[in-house]
């Protein structure tokens, strides 16, 4: 079966199962998620702690490998490629953004927007940094060095870096979780300004409902599963979902306790 995403997907997992570990200690992260993350939006990713956000994101990032299922970016299926072809994708076709900011000290602000492509030996287009450099409001910053700027400051760098390659997907794990509200807000506007305004793609795993409520939709994954998907979230419904589905994880562990079965997902 031709699992690659179609044109309107900029990355896809199908039928993902990941299995950490064995016997015993056997962990399923993932339980049999297919979730298409669409081009151009900006989709969230929730769940209880330990529900599998992590594990599906690194998994559709082709930062970690599936036990089972596929996953594919912008038409590519991963499975399929070797590890340095891998790392290549990586590099030209995704972007990231990690909550601790990840930048080179000894680097300026605008060499460690441009350092992926410096990297990898491919020129920059000017204007689209130049842009990109507009849209972050580091202008008058770029020859600073990340320890010169506030954490906001610093993330909106990463952020920048991030977009930097044009990448069919941009993929955030918990990008505000070091930063106060008002600077996390700040990133998180950024990021759903830059998809608006350049067309990207971005995944992003967070605790936060007002950060999800930043996103397009929310996916909301529970014991490894995909159990719904959110349009035009506000935080007050996603906090309302998330509520349920932890109601729902403590139930299932008390039950687990007494000899029970484990619950099949949340909404099935
Ligand atoms: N490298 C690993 N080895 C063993 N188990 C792992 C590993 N990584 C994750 N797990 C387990 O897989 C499950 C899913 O973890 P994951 O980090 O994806 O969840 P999460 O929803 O991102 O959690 P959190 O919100 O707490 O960060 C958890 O039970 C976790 O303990």
């Amino acid at each position: 079966m031709n699992t690659a995403p179609a044109p309107h997907v900029a990355a896809r997992v199908v039928d993902a199962v990941k299995v950490y570990g064995g016997g015993d200690t056997e962990v399923r992260a993932l339980d049999g998620v297919t979730v298409d993350f669409p081009a151009g939006r900006f989709t969230a990713i929730m769940g209880p702690s330990g529900s599998g956000k992590s594990t599906l994101m690194h998994c559709a990032a082709g930062l970690d490998t599936l036990t089972s299922g596929t996953a594919a970016i912008g038409g590519t299926e991963l499975n399929s490629l070797d590890d340095r072809r891998l790392t290549l994708l990586r590099r030209d076709r995704v972007g990231f953004v990690f909550q601790a900011f990840n930048l080179l000290p000894t680097l300026t602000v605008a060499e460690n927007i441009t350092l992926p492509l410096d990297l990898g030996g491919v020129r920059a287009d000017a204007e689209w940094i130049d842009a990109l450099v507009d849209t972050v409001g580091l202008r008058d910053r770029l020859h600073h060095r990340p320890a010169e700027l506030s954490g906001g400051q610093q993330q909106r760098v990463a952020v920048a870096r991030a977009f930097a390659g044009r990448p069919d997907v941009v993929f955030a794990d918990e990008p505000t979780g070091n930063l106060d509200s008002r600077s996390g807000a700040e990133v998180l506007g950024l990021l759903a300004h830059a998809v608006r305004q350049t067309h990207r793609t971005v995944v992003m795993v967070t605790h936060d409902p007002v950060a999800a409520a930043h996103a397009d939709e929310v996916v909301f994954l529970a014991d490894g599963r995909l159990v719904d998907r959110m349009r035009e979230p506000t935080a007050d419904r996603v906090l309302d979902r998330m509520k349920a589905l932890d109601t729902k994880a403590l139930d299932t562990k008390a039950l687990d306790g007494a000899g029970e079965r484990r619950g099949q997902g949340v909404l099935s």
